[in-house]
């Protein structure tokens, strides 16, 4: 049997020793997609970057693809909020999804065919093969995040995540990334993305995990994204059910 992608139990995660979020019970498997969902400084990225070994596991037992997530550095694959990135950045398109292929590649080797094609193939996939040439700052924020995508699958990675992906992003960008997100967890991808949109969770995700400094529930999106629920993540949040849709609203 494969290991799971990711497995947390009784984790608690922080920086400098501080836990930011604690109580996280979490299990995905290949192919799974997985929402993330609290208010603003719940700890949705921090999670994350526990994940990636990019803040600290305190307490628990944290396993990612069936290591620790020291030892797993450099195996899951990481899609960045685009608003934390240089967008002056000086490098085409192209450029930057081939960083995706280093880690397999070396950087220090010259790109091999299949490399190229890996990379004309993951802007194909994003709908941008038409932007290989451009600017990477040039393009909108929406098409940056598509670039990033791209960027993340052509590193093949068993495990993806993405950090509020439909930040900023048009509909056209949105259903983009949406339909490549289905295909890559088709393929066996387990899949991460922390977003604010309900309706974002409600669709796309098998698992949803609701956090806010702790976690408050994990489930099928039926089971967690409930108004009892919510009210208890989002504590100063009403929720309002009317019509069948899920609306936070600040009081
Ligand atoms: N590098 C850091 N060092 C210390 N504390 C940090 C660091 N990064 C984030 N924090 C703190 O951790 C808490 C959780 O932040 P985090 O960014 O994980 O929340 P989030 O749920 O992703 O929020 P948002 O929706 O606003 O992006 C916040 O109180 C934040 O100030």
């Amino acid at each position: 049997m494969t290991s799971a992608a990711l497995r947390y139990t009784g984790v608690s995660v922080g920086y400098q020793g501080t836990p930011v979020l604690t109580g996280v019970d979490l299990e995905l498997q290949a192919g799974q997609r997985l929402a993330l969902v609290g208010p603003n400084g719940a700890g949705k990225s921090t999670l994350i970057k526990s994940v990636l070994g990019m803040s600290q596991v305190l307490s628990g037992s944290a396993n990612v693809l069936g290591r620790s997530p020291a030892a797993a550095r450099g195996l899951a694959g990481y899609v960045p909020q685009t608003d934390t990135l240089d967008a002056d950045f000086p490098v085409s398109v192209r450029q930057v999804v081939m960083m995706g292929r280093y880690r397999q590649l070396g950087w220090w080797r010259p790109t091999r065919p299949a490399d190229r094609r890996a990379v004309a193939d993951g802007l194909e996939q994003v709908g941008l093969a038409d932007r290989a040439r451009h600017r990477f700052g040039t393009l909108s924020g929406g098409q940056r995040q598509r670039v990033l995508l791209a960027r993340a699958i052509v590193a093949e990675p068993r495990l993806l995540l993405l950090d509020e992906p439909f930040n900023g992003v048009d509909a056209v960008s949105q259903e983009a990334i949406v339909r490549v997100l289905r295909e890559l967890s088709a393929a066996g991808t387990a899949l991460i993305l922390s977003t604010h949109d309900l309706a974002v969770a409600r669709d796309l995700a098998d698992l949803v995990c609701l956090i806010n400094g702790r976690q408050w529930a994990v489930g099928a999106p039926g089971e967690t994204l409930t108004a009892t629920a919510l009210r208890q993540t989002y504590a100063h949040a009403a929720v309002d059910l009317a019509d069948g849709r899920m609306v936070l609203v600040e009081p």
